[in-house]
């Protein structure tokens, strides 16, 4: 599957979408999860379908689950603007960026440096970056890049072989373990409690994928996780913010 994504962004390359720049308000997704009131900070995620699980919610409208999160004060959201296997769209991260006031993540396939202005274009406050598509080295020019261009990155990599060849080449300021493996759609929590451990003193931990109890929370809190990244458990709820109340115990 993961092949088939990647042959699609080639593809998708070639008539890259690339609006007229506006002046954007950049927020730091480092500052929002550091500075969170929750324990583990919370990305919370805009997504209507998925490869592994198909269509996730019927009724998706993304500005009224943006405006639900925000009431909810998430730390930042991310959202999905690949069209092929997860549904979303461009169009989605740019109006939900007009109306909310944290951080917004583009969840999405980066393999070209263009894709990288495109976010700048588009308002993304930061991009995430996969270790299992991109070599260390091109991670690193990718991750240099953003920065120099003001966005931040997610650095996500779901085995122990592909963190030590980043950590070989950088250190990422934040870390994500994909408790899901993109090949096989797998998901176990273990992932983030195995490479843990590996995660520098510096970076910021975020467990993503997979979580949808209270129970799995606070696993991942226990593990080490920082922040975390919930998509599913929220898009399968009329009302998300009742599911983070419910996850977080808040009343
Ligand atoms: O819906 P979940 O299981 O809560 O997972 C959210 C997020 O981690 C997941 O959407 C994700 C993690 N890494 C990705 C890479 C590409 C697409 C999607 C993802």
């Amino acid at each position: 599957m993961l092949n088939k994504i990647i042959e699609q962004k080639k593809i998708e390359l070639e008539r890259l979408y690339m609006p007229e720049n506006k002046m954007i308000e950049r927020k730091s997704l480092y500052q929002a999860l550091t500075h969170s009131d929750r324990k583990p900070a919370l990305i919370a995620e805009i997504k209507k379908a998925s490869p592994s699980k198909g269509i996730i919610r019927e009724n998706f409208n993304h500005l009224e689950i943006a405006k639900d999160y925000k009431f909810a004060k998430v730390d930042a959201m991310s959202v999905l603007t690949d069209e092929k296997f997860f549904k979303g769209a461009i169009q989605y991260l740019i109006e939900v960026k007009e109306i909310v006031d944290v951080p917004v993540l583009r969840k999405d396939f980066i393999i070209d440096s263009r894709q990288i202005e495109q976010s700048v274009q588009i308002g993304a406050d930061a991009i995430l970056l996969i270790g299992e598509v991109l070599e260390p080295s091109q991670l690193y020019e990718f991750y240099q890049e953003a920065y120099e261009k003001g966005l931040e990155c997610l650095v996500e990599v779901h085995s122990i072989d592909t963190l030590e060849r980043i950590l070989k080449q950088f250190s990422p300021k934040i870390l994500g373990v994909n408790n899901r493996n993109l090949k096989t759609f797998e998901t176990s929590l273990n992932q983030t409690q195995e490479l843990a451990e590996y995660i520098p003193k510096d970076s910021i931990l975020v467990s993503e994928s997979g979580i949808h109890t209270p129970n799995d929370l606070n696993r991942v809190r226990e593990y080490g996780a920082k922040a975390v990244l919930i998509g599913e458990a929220f898009m399968r709820l009329e009302k998300p913010s009742m599911g983070i109340r419910a996850l977080y115990g808040e009343h």
